[in-house]
Formats: C-alpha cells, structure tokens, sequence
C-alpha cells in the first residue's frame, strides 16, 4: 500500500520563477503544486501550501507555527511522512528547530532548490522527488528531522548552506551526509546519536548573534547592555578565544543575568576551555560563558531560544549545551 505523505510548502527558490526583467520572485504561484504529478507514483502525496515565504523572512516565531500547523496536521491524520518545502537561506535553521521541538514521529525531510523553478537544470523536482521517497521510506524513521538535496541526505544538526549557487550547496561539515539517494533505493550509512526533544511552548526569546573579528570595538557591544536581551551566542576565533577589549562587556552582560554562549567562527570541531590567556577559552569558561558542542552559531541561537523555556541558570544551560 502506497505510503500517505504530506508536502508542507513554505517558499524558497522551489517556488519562484525567473524573469529576465524582474529578477527571481514567486511570480507563480503553482511552481511546486506542479511537481505533484511526478510525486504520485511514489506515495499517496497531499499537497498543503502553508506559506509562500523567501526564507531570510523567516523567523523563529514562523518556525514554531510550522511545528504547531505539523503537530496539528499530524493528529488530524496520519501521515507516514511529512516533507517541508522551505527557503534555503534560512533552511538549516528551520530544519534543526524542528529537530529540537516537533513531536510528530514519522520521517520530517526538509528540502528546497538552488535554481528557480522555470530555470534550465532546476533542481527544485528532482530534490522534491527525492524527499517523497526518503519520507516514504521506513529506514528514515527515528533520524530526527534530515535535509535532502541534490541525492544525499543530511542531519539537521550538522547540515550547513556552504556554497551561494550550488546545487550541492548543503553540506555536513566533519560528519558528511547520513545517508545517499540512489536511482531505485534510499541507502542510510550513518545514524545520528545524539537526539535531542524541548517541549516548548513559544520563540520569542530575544537572543543575538556576533562574531568576533581582529581588533573588535567593544563598542559594537555596549549598546546590547541596553537591549532587553534573554541570552547571546558569540562566535570566538578557534578553539574559543576573544579579543580582550570585549570581556568587560561580556562580564556586564553576565552579571545582568544574561547567559552568553560560546561557538567557533571554525565550521569543524568545537570550543574548549584551553587557552589561559586574556580573552582565552579558559578565562571565558571561569567568567560563566556556556561552551557549546560544535553547533554553528545560527543553530546555538535556536537552540539558546529553546531551552530557555527550560531553565535560565548558567549551570543547567551548560549541561544541556553539553550535548
Ligand atoms: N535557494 C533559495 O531558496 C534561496 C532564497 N533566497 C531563499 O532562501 O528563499
């Protein structure tokens, strides 16, 4: 019996078209309700279109709606398999949010396309294609919530938008892809182990992201001790060091209350406490500053967003950045 899946749409280049006049742009608005033809052969398909949505309009607030409008869907009737169409500026985002948060446990596959759907080697059918397969197939079960694009399937804790045109722009830095799509089959290789689920209720916590560069101005910084701020990721150089003109600003943050997490501006290995010089990786870790586990700073963000529905105490936040 052919599987029942539910194509969610939310935007992206999937669902614009070229025009040589005006630029990309959703110009039609049945761009992917026309790919459902070539869907049907492999699974009993509905199509919703929930938003039509560039994905740098997304927001957290958008994201969790998603999840709620899934969870809703999901109940209302049962899928084997639920496939968003999103946006791929922001689609790393997305799908790792969903990772965190959706209780629906069937296979999420979240794609998209590089190339617009009227433009010549769009990538948008071939990616949705492959995504209606991977849902319907029983091994992407218990994988948490996995991107597909251009035949390979990734996490989405580890997958990351690594080239601005590509089709084969996403990518798993350190890890590779967790499984590959071939032309009669799904072939998983890897498992993640690390699975993570928040039961929360909304995103609206206030959390920015910075990096740091050479020769930062703390005055880049001071005007956030102003701000009504819930938390803030910092992206260090390497193993997680800063520049010392930043740290008073830092500490003023975190005697306010404000947790602050720590990441790489490196896309492979993680931040450690192991530098012992002003501004090194282990001052940091004295003063209180979250390490997190070799997420990149956009994902540390989301997932900052999240647990603070959790806890706000520094120690805990640790444990469950840890992970
Ligand atoms: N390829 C794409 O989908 C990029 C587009 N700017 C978006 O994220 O909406």
């Amino acid at each position: 019996m052919s599987k029942k899946i539910l194509v969610v749409n939310t935007g992206g280049t999937i669902a614009m078209s070229v025009d040589d006049s005006e630029g990309v742009k959703p110009l039609d608005d049945q761009a992917v309700n026309k790919i459902l033809p070539f869907l049907e052969k492999h699974a009993d398909v509905t199509m919703k279109n929930l938003l039509n949505l560039p994905s740098p309009h997304m927001t957290p607030a958008i994201m969790n709606q998603l999840r709620l409008d899934i969870e809703e869907a999901f109940q209302h009737d049962h899928y084997d398999g639920i496939v968003i169409t999103h946006g791929t500026d922001t689609l790393e985002e997305t799908a790792y949010f969903l990772d965190l948060t959706l209780s629906v446990n069937v296979p999420i596959v979240v794609t998209g396309a590089m190339r617009s759907s009227n433009e010549l080697g769009a990538d948008g059918p071939v990616n949705l294609i492959s995504s209606v397969r991977v849902a319907a197939d029983s091994d992407s079960l218990n994988k948490g919530v996995i991107v597909v694009f251009n035949d390979e399937i990734h996490a989405a804790r580890h997958v990351t938008k690594t080239h601005t045109s590509n089709v084969a722009t996403f990518q798993s830095p350190q890890y590779g892809p967790i499984g590959t799509i071939a032309k009669k089959s799904v072939q998983y290789h890897h498992a993640p182990l690390d699975r993570e689920h928040y039961a929360i209720t909304h995103a609206d916590a206030n959390v920015p992201l910075i990096k740091a560069v050479a020769g930062m101005d703390p005055a880049w910084l001071q005007f956030l001790l102003e701000q009504k701020i819930d938390g803030l990721v910092v992206e260090a150089f390497g193993l997680g060091n800063l520049p010392p003109a930043i740290i008073p600003t830092l500490q003023q943050l975190l005697d306010k209350g404000v947790p602050i997490v720590l990441v790489s501006r490196c896309y492979n290995g993680q931040v450690q406490d192991i530098y012992d010089y002003e501004g090194g990786g282990r001052k940091l870790k004295e003063m209180g500053i979250i390490f997190s586990n070799g997420l990149n700073g956009q994902k540390a963000r989301l997932k900052l967003i999240v647990t603070l529905q959790k806890t706000r105490t520094f120690k805990e936040l640790q444990q469950l950045f840890d992970h």
